[in-house]
């Protein structure tokens, strides 16, 4: 079985709200709401995987961030390995690069979004760390 592993961004901005974008309908987990970020490729590290992919997908960079939690999940076809990070401050305007919707949602209203199912954990995360 593929087994991947993957950075991924839970930005906020200054009013801590968090920033979704919408996977495309033709990839893996497509339609559903995402946190940014992508497969770390062999040799990089975390930090750099994140910087990498922000980059491509929302042309920023990541300035302050700090892991929140790691999430293993199989879906059957493919196993991942989510590296969770929480990024407090970036630089740029995000834009969608690769034409993925955006949407800065407040932490109240994240249980309002479909997510891929590996994501459960994340929510319950951020709330307990933004309060
Ligand atoms: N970015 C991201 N990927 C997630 C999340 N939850 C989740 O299960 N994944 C899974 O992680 C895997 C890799 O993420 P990705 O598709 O963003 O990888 P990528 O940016 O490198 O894209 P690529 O397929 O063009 O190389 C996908 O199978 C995706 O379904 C999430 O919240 N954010
Ligand atoms: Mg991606």
């Amino acid at each position: 079985m593929q087994r991947v592993h993957v950075a991924v961004g839970v930005i906020l901005d200054p009013q801590q709200n968090i920033l979704l974008t919408r996977r495309h309908g033709h990839v893996h987990q497509g339609g559903l709401w995402e946190f940014p970020g992508g497969k770390v490729e062999p040799g990089e590290s975390l930090a750099t995987a994140l910087a990498r992919e922000l980059r491509e997908e929302l042309d920023i960079a990541p300035e302050r961030s700090s892991p929140l939690l790691a999430i293993h999940h199989d879906y059957g076809d493919k196993s991942v390995l989510l590296d969770v990070h929480v990024v407090w401050q970036f630089s740029g305007e995000p834009r969608g690069l690769e034409g993925q919707p955006l949407a800065w949602v407040p932490v109240a209203e994240l249980q309002d979004y479909a997510f891929p199912a590996a994501n459960e954990p994340i929510i319950p995360a951020i709330r307990e760390l933004l309060g």
